[in-house]
């Protein structure tokens, strides 16, 4: 999809636009001010800052369950139309806890999105079996949540997210509560999955090695009130492995955010 400026140049139309957000809540509160943020389709966003900085607020936006106090929010051009509903896109969202509904089985829970868009029996657990595989889980579909790690919990969070094939992924801190070896491994997996599914990503994390290591583009942010500093494109490769960790670049990048995340502590009163 593209538009055509009056100069005559071609643009692509933003996956996601924000412009002019501001977000006061009820209490007072100015968790958003003045953000502009336009994602293009197919880019892996990290949302990166200190505590408070209105990360959460952001995604919730972009993922429709907040609205803006003002400005303007637009996904590949449009708004949700009036009965709320997208415009045919469609929008996953994974949060810091994997939230698998405890009786049920891992191809149960990962199969619950397509039993509520009413998907046949038969195409449904193709789908699962895909995600499931995506995500290294296909010998466990059988097996009840509490039988498995962390990480493994959250493995099949990922899977119910990806299994109506998202054109937008959005993560609230998926990884937080994971050992750094996990972690590690997550972001290697979930970077390949964006790789091969084609999705926009954005994600949200305190991390500055797991923003470098798994982003196209890393949006920093300060607190009180939240805005946005800087935007960095990351440079890498586009396959991403333990190598890339210890390259220059991503020391080098590392640095740099580690300097603009002390400025954004020093700035925002957190
Ligand atoms: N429902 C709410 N009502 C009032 N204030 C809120 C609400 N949700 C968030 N806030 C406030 O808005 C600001 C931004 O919060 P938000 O959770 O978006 O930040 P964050 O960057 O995601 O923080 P963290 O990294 O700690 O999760 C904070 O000051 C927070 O206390």
């Amino acid at each position: 999809m593209e538009t055509i400026k009056s100069s005559g140049e071609i643009l692509p139309i933003p996956a996601l636009s924000a412009q002019s957000i501001d977000m006061r809540y009820p209490n007072g509160t100015v968790a958003l001010d003045n953000v502009n943020l336009s994602i293009q389709s197919g880019e892996f966003i990290s949302l990166l800052g200190p505590s408070g900085c209105g990360k959460s607020t952001l995604l919730k936006m972009f993922a429709g369950l907040e609205s803006p106090t003002k400005g303007q929010l637009n996904w590949w051009g449009q708004t949700f139309d009036t009965t709320g509903s997208t415009n045919g896109w469609r929008i996953s969202m994974v949060f810091q806890e994997p939230t698998l509904m405890p009786w049920a089985t891992i191809e149960e829970n990962v199969r619950l999105p397509l039993d509520l868009a009413k998907i046949p029996r038969l195409r449904a657990n193709q789908l699962v079996a895909e995600a499931l595989e995506g995500v290294g889980l296909s010998k466990f579909g059988k097996a009840l949540p509490r039988e498995l790690s962390g990480g493994m919990q959250m493995r099949a969070s990922l899977a119910r997210a990806i299994v109506t094939k998202p054109d937008l992924l959005l993560l609230d801190e998926p990884f937080g509560a994971l050992d750094e070896f996990t972690r590690n491994r997550l972001d290697s997996d979930l970077r390949e999955l964006w790789r091969k599914n084609k999705m926009t990503v954005v994600f949200v994390t305190h991390s500055i090695y797991e923003a470098v290591f798994i982003s196209s583009r890393v949006v920093v942010m300060q607190a009180r009130p939240g805005k946005i500093i800087a935007n960095m494109p990351i440079e890498g490769p586009i396959e991403r492995d333990a190598t890339y960790r210890i390259s220059d670049p991503f020391i080098q990048q590392c640095k740099t955010l580690s300097e603009l995340i002390a400025y954004a502590h020093q700035t925002g009163v957190v």
